[in-house]
C-alpha cells in the first residue's frame, strides 16, 4: 500500500510561445499518501522531472510530514521544462494552464502544493488566482506565497533555516561543539541552499566553498555569505566574487569540510563521491541527494547522515503554518513563526535520535521507522476503507 502513490496524474500544458508557433510541456502530479491528512508537497520545474522522479519524491514527502508531525500525507508536482528558456509570460501561461488540468484534485483540503526547484512565491501566487476563479477564494490551496498575498513571514527561509536548527541539534548529540567549530561547504544556493549558508553563518559557523549550477566560490578563512547573496543576486556568477577564489564547480562535494550540504539536486552523491568526500556529516538539504549505494559507503566510512525527511523539513512545516494562518485567516509575527519552527525541529530530532540510539540504527532508518510507523497507524485506524 506504501510503496504505490494512491493517484498520479499526468496533463499537456500547451503553451504559445513568444516567438510563435506552440510548445507542449508534460507535467505531472502524483499524490503518495493522505491517510494522515490532505496531500501535500513542492512543485518543480526542471529539465529531469520525470513521471518516475516525481514518484519518489512524493513519497518522501508522505515520511517528511509525518516525521514532522503535521497533519498532511505527501505529494509531489513537476513540469519537465527549463525555465530559464521561457519568458515569465510564458511561465505564467503554462503555471495557469497546470492549475487548469489538476483543479479537481486539488484544494486547502485536498492537496496543497508549494515551491521547489525553479519556482517560487511567483508561482504560487498564479496558482492561488488561478484556482480561486474555478472554486472561489481559497489562499490555502497552496502554500509559499508571497507575503503580501496571503504567505506566512518565515516561510521563504524556513527550508534553510529548518536545516540550520537540525545542524546545530546533531552537533550538540554528537558532542561536537558549537557552529563556530565547523567548517561548511554547500552544493546549491538557490531558496534551500542561499538560506541555510546564511542563517549558519550568522550562527558562527565558517562556510568554506559554495557551488551552484554554473560555478562556485572557495574562501578556506570562510565567505561573507550575506556579501555572496548581493553579489549573486546582481546576476554574477559566484566564480566572480572578490571574496572568495574561483573551484571547478564539479570538485565542490570533495572539499574538506566539517559538513557537507547538499542543497540542489537529487542523486548527487553517488558510491564514487561517497568513497572521496572529506566531511564528518553530510546533511541533506536537498531531496534524495544520496544514492542507496552510496549511503552504504558513507556509514561504512563513518560519516553521519542527517537524512533529507528531517534537514528539510523546515520548509513543509511553516507551510503548515501557513495553511493554519489561511484557514483561520490570522498572521504570526515572524518570531512565533520561528520559534514554532525550531520546536519542531528540536521534537522531530528527538524522536529520531532516541529511535537511532535505542534501534542502533542510522540515522535515515531511525527516521523511516518513526515516519512509516506514524503513518501505517493512521491506516490502520481508519480501516482500510
Ligand atoms: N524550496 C523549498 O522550500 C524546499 C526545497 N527542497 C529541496 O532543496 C533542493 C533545492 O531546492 P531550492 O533551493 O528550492 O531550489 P532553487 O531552484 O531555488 O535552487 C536550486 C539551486 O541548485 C543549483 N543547482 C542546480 N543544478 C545544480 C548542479 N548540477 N550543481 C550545483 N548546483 C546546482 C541552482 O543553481 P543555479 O542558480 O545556477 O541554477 C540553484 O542554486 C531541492 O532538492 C528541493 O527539492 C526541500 C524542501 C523544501
Ligand atoms: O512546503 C511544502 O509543502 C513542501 C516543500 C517540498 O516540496 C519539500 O519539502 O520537498
Amino acid at each position: 500500500m506504501l510503496l504505490e502513490p494512491k493517484r498520479e496524474v499526468a496533463v499537456e500544458l500547451v503553451v504559445p510561445r513568444d516567438a510563435g508557433g506552440v510548445e507542449v510541456f508534460r507535467a505531472y502530479r502524483v499524490q503518495h499518501n493522505n491517510s494522515r491528512g490532505p496531500f501535500k508537497g513542492g512543485l518543480r520545474f526542471h529539465p529531469n522531472v520525470d513521471l518516475d522522479d516525481v514518484r519518489s519524491l512524493a513519497s518522501l514527502m508522505t515520511w517528511k510530514t509525518a516525521l514532522m508531525d503535521l497533519p498532511f500525507g505527501g505529494a509531489k508536482g513537476g513540469v519537465q521544462l527549463d525555465p530559464h528558456k521561457l519568458s515569465e509570460r510564458e511561465l505564467e501561461i503554462l503555471t495557469r494552464k497546470l492549475v487548469q488540468g489538476i483543479k479537481d484534485v486539488i484544494g486547502p483540503a485536498e492537496d496543497i502544493p508549494a515551491p521547489d526547484m525553479n519556482t517560487s512565491g511567483r508561482e504560487m501566487a498564479w496558482i492561488f488566482d488561478e484556482y480561486s476563479k474555478f472554486k472561489g477564494y481559497s489562499p490555502g490551496v497552496v502554500t509559499g506565497k508571497p507575503v503580501h498575498l496571503h504567505g506566512s513571514v518565515g516561510r521563504e527561509a524556513a527550508t534553510g533555516r529548518g536545516c540550520a536548527f537540525g545542524i546545530r541539534e546533531i552537533l550538540k548529540a554528537m558532542g561536537y561543539g558549537k557552529m563556530s567549530d565547523h567548517t561548511f561547504v554547500f552544493q546549491g544556493f538557490g531558496n534551500v541552499g542561499a538560506w541555510a549558508s546564511e542563517i549558519v553563518h550568522d550562527m558562527g559557523g565558517k562556510v568554506v566553498a559554495i557551488a551552484d549550477e554554473h560555478s562556485a566560490t572557495t574562501n578556506p578563512k570562510g565567505l561573507d555569505i550575506p556579501a555572496l547573496r548581493r553579489h549573486a543576486g546582481e546576476g554574477h556568477l559566484l566564480e566572480a566574487f572578490a571574496g572568495g577564489q574561483a573551484l571547478a564547480k564539479e570538485s565542490i562535494l570533495q572539499v574538506p569540510c566539517s559538513i557537507l550540504v547538499p542543497a540542489a539536486l537529487g542523486g548527487v552523491i553517488t558510491p564514487d563521491v561517497a568513497r572521496s568526500l572529506d566531511c564528518k556529516i553530510v546533511v541533506e538539504a536537498a531531496n534524495g541527494p544520496t544514492l542507496p549505494a552510496a549511503d552504504k559507503i558513507l556509514q561504512d566510512r563513518g560519516v553521519m547522515v542527517l537524512p533529507d525527511i528531517y534537514s528539510n523539513g523546515g520548509g513543509v512545516t511553516v507551510s503548515f503554518f501557513e495553511w493554519v494562518q489561511n484557514l483561520q485567516n490570522f498572521k504570526w509575527d515572524e518570531e512565533e513563526v520561528n520559534r514554532k519552527l525550531e520546536r519542531k525541529m528540536g521534537a522531530a530530532f528527538e524522536s529520531l535520535w532516541q529511535i537511532h540510539r535505542e534501534m542502533d540504527v542510522p540515522l535515515r532508518t531511525a527516521a523511516f521507522v518513526k515516519a512509516v510507523g506514524r503513518v501505517a497507524r493512521a491506516e490502520r485506524f481508519r480501516g482500510f476503507d
